[in-house]
């Protein structure tokens, strides 16, 4: 089939004049009021300020149960020097009115939440007194007002107790029953028709066909406009198909906006932009921004209603989505804007950034002994969990294009807070340390993870900037694992064998049945026969090369990042062999001749090993229920 030429639409504008433009044709306001039962009003937003019609307490109250008295009639009572007052023929249980009052001389039982009566200024609580008939004496003298709620001091009539604008969680409902509200006027909700395209994109629950996409942006986008205080519109997953996309778009727009996300970076097939730009009033306002991620993003206002095209991917997709529409959802719900939080931070490696586009950068923070430490999370703009897992953002200008490890940046938090860790957690991604991780945040360890590989993991070690590294590097000189690369500030705490060797698929001649040596000599013999390589500067690579003592065959320039990858390279048939652990040959079905076992091990800073999180971690390491379950995920365990 002939590749068709591809189009481009996209004319790049600067994120700010983008904004600009989309805000030019959008009313930032509430989209209307109206009345809910109080008891469906959680997560809803006040339409108006709540003025108190009543007093709450409504009378003077007594906070004990005891007996209510002139504060001066108890003066100078002591245990062995009691004031002896008379008791009048009442008993206030609560929603009793006093018909009774209380002088000099005086006192009427009464109960926590009973109504004080006339004349008294203080409540005696039960212990200190002793009630025999007719009288009561009192062995602690009270103050005036003691023990007593005075009307209206919890809210006071008239008061404004909550303002518009303001999210309705539990303890807001809860006052607002306190002033007998059965119901509450709130802002409606703006209704957010929402779709994907794509013909590889598949709804999640359905199975899925190799190539094809679990649609993870409608998900993400329809939780996040029910945080911004929106009702999402689900209208499923449309293939590319101009007609049915057009569908689409004119039955979301009965909604209040409408937000889609796929095909809007390339010119053919790009029906997506094509669908929109169908729109007037004003149509599309800008389709290109100087975003990275998200430089596809396209901007349209129709009749007043928004419709945003958000790139397939879904870093770019939720990035632009928080950047353009969140706002606008949020005015729309009746909102007040969004204050970020900022925590400064020091970038512990050097960055390159793109010149020409706005780069925001998702970090994970790690504290360090000054400051704050911003790791780069970036998987890409095709990750999904990057942003889940990422603290923060760094903002990266358009013209920078390199910034120095060190370099001091803001970090804007995606949450309300940085969330508190107890262990830290850098370094190579293994399956045997999620078990272990898994284990302690069953204890109630916080933890906090990040894969950077090894090399990364060892870095963050030696500038103490985490707990433990999980690491297997191999010394290139010794052959010898993990062990000669420490420092003396370094701790290497034993974990466990790898076994690493070839994969190929069941029953592929060439190499079953055969040693390493003879499978190389029949894979190298054979010019059909393709490999996938590993990168240059991991363990896995050096082994490869060992093996292949200078011969290149075909697909060595296939230079995959990880286990996973070389596994799923061979089972899709991409390449016939490569190296792995057997672990990852096992998950996908792949037979396995062993090799050589590599270490993984832990590298702890010396400084940190008192820690008791730290010292939790080594001794589930070294626990034998622990070995018995790094065994059973096909660990060598000593
Ligand atoms: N020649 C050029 N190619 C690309 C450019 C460019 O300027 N010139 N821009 C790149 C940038 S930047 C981005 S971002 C992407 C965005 O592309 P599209 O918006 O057209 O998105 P798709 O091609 O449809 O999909 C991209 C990617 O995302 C996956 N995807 C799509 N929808 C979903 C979904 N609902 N859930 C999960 N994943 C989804 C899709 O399968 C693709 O893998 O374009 C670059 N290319
Ligand atoms: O803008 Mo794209 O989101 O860089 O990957």
């Amino acid at each position: 089939m002939p590749v068709k030429a591809q189009s481009q639409f996209l004319q790049v504008v600067t994120r700010d004049e983008a904004e600009r433009r989309f805000r030019e044709h959008l009313a930032l306001v509430p989209l209307g009021a109206e009345t809910i039962a109080l008891h469906a009003a959680l997560g809803r937003v006040l339409a108006d300020d709540v003025r108190a019609e009543i007093d709450v307490p409504g009378f003077d109250r007594s906070n004990v149960d005891g007996f209510a008295v002139q504060a001066e009639a108890t003066w100078g009572a002591m245990e062995e020097d009691v004031r002896t007052l008379s008791l009048t023929d009442e008993s206030l249980a609560p929603g009793i009115v006093p018909q009774r009052e209380v002088i000099n001389g005086v006192a009427t039982s009464i109960a926590t939440g009973g109504m004080l009566p006339r004349g008294a200024d203080a409540v005696v609580m039960v212990e200190y007194t002793d009630a025999d008939a007719g009288q009561v004496h009192i062995r602690r003298a009270a103050t005036a007002g003691e023990n007593v709620s005075y009307a209206g001091t919890d809210i006071a009539r008239g008061e404004t107790v909550l303002r518009a604008g303001q999210a309705l969680s539990s303890r807001e409902i809860g006052v607002l029953a306190a002033l007998g509200m059965a119901e509450v006027s709130v802002h409606r909700k703006p209704r957010v028709a929402i779709f994907s395209t794509g013909n590889e994109i598949v709804a999640p629950g359905a199975p899925l066909p190799t190539g094809a996409v679990y649609d993870s942006n409608a998900a993400i986008i329809s939780a996040a406009v029910q945080e911004l205080g929106g009702e999402p519109v689900r209208l499923g997953v449309i293939p590319d198909d101009e007609a049915a996309l057009s569908a689409a778009l004119r039955k979301g727009l009965d909604c209040d906006a409408v937000v889609f996300s796929g095909g809007t970076s390339k010119g053919e097939g790009d029906l997506s932009y094509r669908v929109v730009a169908a729109l007037g009033d004003p149509g599309i306002v800008a389709h290109g921004v100087a975003l990275k991620p998200g430089k596809p993003v396209c901007l349209a206002v129709t009749g007043g209603k928004p419709v945003v095209i958000l790139p397939g991917f879904p870093t770019s997709a939720v990035f632009t989505f928080h950047e353009f529409l969140a706002p606008v959802i949020r005015a729309f719900a009746g909102l007040p804007p969004e204050q970020r939080k900022q925590v400064a931070a020091t970038l512990p490696m050097r960055i390159n950034s793109e010149r020409g586009r706005t780069e925001y950068l998702l970090v994970g923070l790690v504290p360090t002994d000054d400051g704050m430490s911003a790791y780069p999370m970036g998987k890409g703009s095709g990750s999904v969990t990057t942003f889940s897992s990422a603290d923060g953002f760094i903002t990266i200008g358009q013209h920078t294009e390199i910034v120095e490890a060190g370099t001091p940046v803001q970090v804007q938090l995606l949450g309300q807070a940085l969330e508190p860790a107890d262990l830290i957690l850098i370094g190579s991604h293994c399956v045997g340390l999620d078990w272990l991780s898994g284990e302690l945040m069953r204890q109630g360890i916080r933890i906090k993870s990040m894969s950077v590989g090894s090399t990364g993991g060892l870095m963050a070690a030696k500038r103490g900037e985490c707990d433990a590294a999980g690491i297997h590097l191999m010394d290139p000189a010794t052959g010898e694992y993990n062990l000669p690369l420490l420092t003396p500030a370094l701790e290497l705490i034993t974990g466990y064998g790898r076994m690493q060797g070839i994969v190929y698929r069941p029953g592929d001649a060439r190499f079953e049945g055969r040693t390493a040596a003879d499978a190389m000599a029949v894979a190298l013999a054979d010019p059909t026969c393709t490999m996938v390589n590993r990168n240059a500067g991991s363990g896995t690579r050096i082994l490869i090369d060992r093996l292949l003592a200078g011969a290149k065959p075909a697909g060595y320039g296939v230079q995959t990042k990880s286990h996973n990858a070389v596994a799923v390279a061979v089972a899709q048939e991409r390449a016939d062999w490569g190296l792995a652990i057997d672990t990852v040959a096992r998950q996908y079905g792949l037979a396995f001749i062993p090799v050589q076992e590599e270490r993984y091990d832990f590298v702890i800073p010396k400084a940190r090993l008192e820690r008791a999180p730290v010292k939790a971690f080594i001794a589930l390491l070294q626990s034998s229920s622990a070995r018995e379950a790094l065994r059973n995920l096909g660990f060598r365990v000593d």
